[in-house]
C-alpha cells in the first residue's frame, strides 16, 4: 500500500529542488513527486538523474510529474498525469504495469474515468485555494471530499485518494475523515523549519486510525 504522505518538489533551479527534496528526504518522507515546470528537456533530465539515487538511498518512491517520456528514460517508479496530460490508458501501455500512475481528479466522473483507464492513485483537488498552482480547477472543499468519497464508496470503486491544494497540518484529521487515503503537499514541507516535527506530526494524523 502506498505512503500516506507525497511530497511535491519546489524550486525554481535544479539546485533548489534537490535541496527542498533531500531536505524532505532527510525529514522522513518516503514518496517524492519531482515537479519541475517549464524547464528544459535537458534540465528536467540532469534534475531527474541527480533525484532518482537519492531517493533509492532513502527508498523512497519517486515519480514524475507529466513527463511521461522522462518517466520510462530514467525508469522513475512512475508519473503523476493531470486532466490535461497524457491520457492515463496512453501511459499505461508505454509504462505496463508496474509503474505506478496517478491522475489528477477534481470530479466523480473523473476518478471512474482514471479508474476504468488503468489508475492507481488519485490527486483529488484541489482542497482550497494554493499559490503553488495556476489555474486551479474549483475549490473543493471538506464537503467536496464528503461527497466524492461517499460516492465512491457507493458505486464500490476503490482506488487509493490523495487530497491536494492548500492543505496544513490543521487539516489532516479531518480530510481522513472523509475517507482519503492520504495526501499529497508541497508548501508546507518546503516552507518549514521543523520539517522533522512536522512530517511526525502529520503521519501521526495520517496514520492515527491504522492499527500496526
Ligand atoms: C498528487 C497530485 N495530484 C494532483 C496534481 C496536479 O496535477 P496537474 O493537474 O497535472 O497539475 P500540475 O501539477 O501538472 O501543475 C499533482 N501534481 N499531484
Ligand atoms: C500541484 C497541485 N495541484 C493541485 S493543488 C497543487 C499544489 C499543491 O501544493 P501546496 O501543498 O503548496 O498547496
Ligand atoms: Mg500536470
Amino acid at each position: 500500500m502506498y505512503s500516506k504522505l507525497q511530497y511535491i518538489s519546489q524550486g525554481e533551479t535544479i539546485e533548489k529542488q534537490l535541496y527542498n527534496i533531500h531536505q524532505a528526504l532527510d525529514a522522513g518522507c518516503n514518496w517524492v513527486q519531482m515537479r519541475f515546470k517549464n524547464q528544459s528537456e535537458k534540465d528536467a533530465l540532469t534534475l531527474a538523474e541527480a533525484v532518482k539515487p537519492l531517493c533509492e538511498k532513502y527508498t523512497a518512491n519517486f515519480i514524475v510529474n507529466d513527463n511521461l517520456h522522462l518517466t520510462k528514460e530514467i525508469d522513475a517508479d512512475g508519473v503523476h498525469l493531470g486532466l490535461t496530460d497524457t491520457k492515463i490508458d496512453e501511459a499505461r501501455t508505454l509504462l505496463g504495469t508496474s509503474k505506478i500512475i496517478g491522475g489528477t481528479a477534481n470530479t466523480f466522473e473523473d476518478i471512474e474515468n482514471h479508474v476504468k483507464n488503468g489508475c492507481d492513485y488519485i490527486g483529488l483537488g484541489p482542497f482550497r485555494f494554493t499559490a503553488t498552482k495556476e489555474k486551479l480547477s474549483p475549490i473543493l472543499g471538506l464537503l467536496g471530499y464528503f461527497d466524492i468519497l461517499q460516492k465512491l464508496k457507493k458505486n464500490k470503486i476503490e482506488i487509493p485518494v490523495y487530497a491536494i491544494g492548500g492543505i496544513t497540518l490543521q487539516d489532516v484529521s479531518s480530510l481522513m475523515e472523509t475517507g482519503i487515503h492520504g495526501i499529497a503537499v508541497s508548501g508546507i514541507i518546503t516552507e518549514s523549519d521543523e520539517k522533522e516535527k512536522l512530517i511526525q506530526q502529520i503521519n501521526e494524523k495520517l496514520y492515527a486510525n491504522i492499527i500496526v
